[in-house]
């Protein structure tokens, strides 16, 4: 195998994935037409080799989670993913082959979720591959931001799709338990899928991240930034049945599945007014969510994160790199 210059990079497999207002990757910046009325979001999230995805993932896995990682973030503030751009550190020992197969991952995402490629950095990182992302998401005219910061005492809290597969997945790839459907956990953990359209719904919280270190760690962070009380129903928390299936079996998985992170999911507070219609337009796009917990102001008395009315204790809530 062979591997082709930076410039070679650019102009064979990121330029087709480049817009028009990006001048074919030849200039040395780009413009960027909005709506009249829009405003961006703007969200950056970086994955490096070894602490975010494994050496053995493939190029193309990695380009997507790299992309889905931003996309959450857009999804969860209310806006729609609209444009990136890309800082890619290649490694030394990347092919060809390897290019190419990142440039087919960026392609599916792109077309999955129309957004377009402005532009980016590409650097020599010789010993592991890192990708930083920022993305753009679009307001259009009168659509809400939605902030972490909104939660209101008697909101309910809410989460999409499920929680804990890309925790287990992690663990399965990296050989620390065996299960039945190590290739459902492993896909999880790979390419982490965020709740396509749900911008729509995110639009009607009063407050709303998305969870990438962890269900309660996250709730902890919403809870502060909001300055209330969270109670998490332990029973209520949506799992695919193949989590189901492995906590039945072993209860000591919980603490992955609560903890584990990487499930860039949408956690939200709705007032319980708003749910009527988040649960219509969540039918209508397909993606389900749960009601997983109560908000209630935070008195003197009250911790900001309980789960079936026990605080949840700070340790080992959520992933943390220091
Ligand atoms: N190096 C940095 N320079 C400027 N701002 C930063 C930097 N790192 C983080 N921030 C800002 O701090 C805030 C929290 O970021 P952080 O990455 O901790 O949380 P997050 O993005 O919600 O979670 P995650 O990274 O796990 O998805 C965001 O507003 C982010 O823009
Ligand atoms: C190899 C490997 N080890 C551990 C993890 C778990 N992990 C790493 S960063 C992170 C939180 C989100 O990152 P950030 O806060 O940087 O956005 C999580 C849950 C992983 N994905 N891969
Ligand atoms: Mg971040």
């Amino acid at each position: 195998m062979t591997r082709s210059g930076e410039f070679d990079w650019i102009s064979r497999h990121l330029a087709p994935l480049a817009s028009e207002d990006s001048f074919g990757l030849k200039d040395d910046a780009a413009l960027l037409a909005v709506p009249a009325g829009a405003r961006l979001c703007i969200t950056q999230d970086a994955i490096l080799e070894g602490v975010h995805f494994l050496r053995s993932d493939p190029s193309e896995t990695v380009a997507r989670k790299a992309l889905l990682v931003n996309i959450s973030d857009c999804i969860a503030k209310g806006a729609t993913p609209y444009a990136y751009s890309l800082a890619l550190g290649m490694p030394d020992h990347w092919q060809d082959s390897d290019m190419a197969a990142f440039a087919k991952g960026l392609q599916q995402e792109q077309q999955e979720f129309g957004l377009k490629l402005t532009g980016g950095d590409t650097y020599r990182s010789p010993d592991r591959l890192n990708v930083s992302v920022t993305m753009l998401g679009l307001l259009t005219d009168g659509t809400p931001y939605v902030s972490r910061l909104g939660a209101n005492s008697g909101d309910i809290l809410c989460v999409s799709g499920t929680i804990g597969d890309a925790a287990i997945g992690l663990k399965v790839a990296l050989g620390e338990i065996k299960t039945k459907h190590d290739g459902h956990f492993l896909q999880a953990y790979q390419v982490p899928l965020p709740p396509k359209g749900f911008e729509q719904v995110t639009a009607l919280a009063s407050a709303s991240m998305d969870i990438s270190d962890g269900l309660l760690g996250d709730a902890r962070k919403l809870a502060v930034a909001s300055d209330i009380a969270i109670d998490i129903d332990r029973a209520a928390i949506p799992l695919s049945p193949q989590t189901t299936l492995l906590v039945e079996m072993d209860a000591n998985h919980w603490e992955t599945v609560l903890s584990g992170g990487d499930d860039y999911q949408c956690l939200f507070a709705l007032a319980p007014q708003k749910l009527a219609q988040a649960r219509s337009i969540a039918a209508k796009i397909d993606v389900s969510f749960a009601e997983i917990g109560q908000i209630t102001e935070k008195s003197s008395q009250s911790v900001s994160l309980t789960m079936d009315g026990v605080p949840v204790s700070g340790e080992r809530e959520s992933f943390s790199h220091f």
